[in-house]
């Protein structure tokens, strides 16, 4: 099955000195999923995005999107920067007529216009607010019929109610032609009944990726006495007074004599990983590619 996003060591360094603002990254995106990808501000997010779209090159490593090159699936491909760069000089109608024309063929002028929803289409760009820009953004990019949507950030500037109707667009639209989306958002709430794909970044680095489903049941949470955690891989350790609470990923069966255990949330996953820097990452073999460049089964 084709990947919507493959990348083989994947690095990227801006300047010569200091950290790569991503560093030897491997995992992989199925086709026709709804990814987020989270992490700390920073973390390497964006340079991704970047790097998908093809507006960067890596320094070392590969991308590959839609099993082919970024810029060769550029035609494909839908990306919506942070900043949501538009002509300021030109009005709603006239953005979206140029949509039109730059996509000869696969414009769906019905899909745009659902997204610029009742905003006025002869107000000017610069007159929009940051939330209404987003808007036109998102309709250029969903008016393109993209196979893949590279979002960076797209609800950040939006209202809670336009939130949820955009998301509510943009959803029903990748389950109605199987589009698939990856989106950086630092919102959890607006992730969660909405991924089922997620990859945790930090420092430049993947910490934790694969199915949202998969990765919730490879860890869980324990309450218990202070005891020693082997042979479990413990991510975070708490202790308060006598109890201690701890997010394993257990190897073998958890011993429910001694521990009280539940199901993480998505929440509890992400704040520990984020507190605890130096647990060992995961990929889950949907998330993982093989070093010589095939995908895991
Ligand atoms: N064009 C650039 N030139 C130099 N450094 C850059 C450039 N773009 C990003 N960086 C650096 O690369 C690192 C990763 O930045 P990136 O924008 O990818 O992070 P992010 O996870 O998207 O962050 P945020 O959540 O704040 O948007 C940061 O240290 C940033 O300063």
């Amino acid at each position: 099955m084709t990947s919507a996003l493959e990348a083989h060591g994947l690095t990227k360094r801006y300047g010569r000195r200091g950290d790569p603002a991503l560093a030897d990254c491997t995992l992989r995106v199925p086709a026709g999923r709804v990814c987020a990808l989270v992490g700390p501000n920073g973390a390497g997010k964006s340079t991704l995005l970047a790097l998908a779209a093809g507006l960067t090159r890596p320094t070392a490593g590969t991308v590959r999107v839609l099993g082919t090159d970024p810029v060769t699936a550029r035609e494909r491909v839908a990306y919506v920067a942070q900043d949501k760069p538009l002509y300021p000089q030109l009005t709603v109608a006239e953005t979206l007529r140029l949509g039109a024309e730059l996509n000869p063929g696969r414009w769906d002028a019905e899909a745009a216009d659902r997204v610029v929803g009742t905003l006025d289409r002869a107000a000017r760009v610069r007159a929009l607010s940051g939330g209404q820009r987003t808007r036109v953004a998102l309709a250029l990019a969903l008016g393109k019929r993209p196979e893949l949507l590279l979002l960076d950030e797209p609800m950040a500037d939006l209202d809670p109610l336009a939130r949820h109707q955009l998301m509510g667009t943009l959803m029903a639209d990748a389950a109605e032609r199987g589009t698939g989306i990856v989106m950086s958002s630092h919102i959890l709430s607006e992730l969660e009944g909405v991924c089922d794909h997620l990859f945790l970044v930090t420092g430049g680095r993947v910490r934790l990726g694969g199915g949202i489903d998969d990765l919730l049941t490879a860890h869980t949470l324990l309450t218990g006495p202070v005891r020693d955690l082997a042979p479990h891989t413990v991510v975070e350790a708490r202790v308060t007074g006598r109890q201690l609470t701890a997010l394993v990923r257990p190897d073998g069966p958890v011993d429910t004599t001694t521990w009280h255990t539940t199901e993480p949330t998505l929440e509890d996953l992400l704040l520990a990983h984020l507190r605890s820097p130096d647990a060992p990452p995961l990929l889950t073999p949907s998330a993982a590619a093989d070093a010589d460049g095939a995908v895991a089964a």
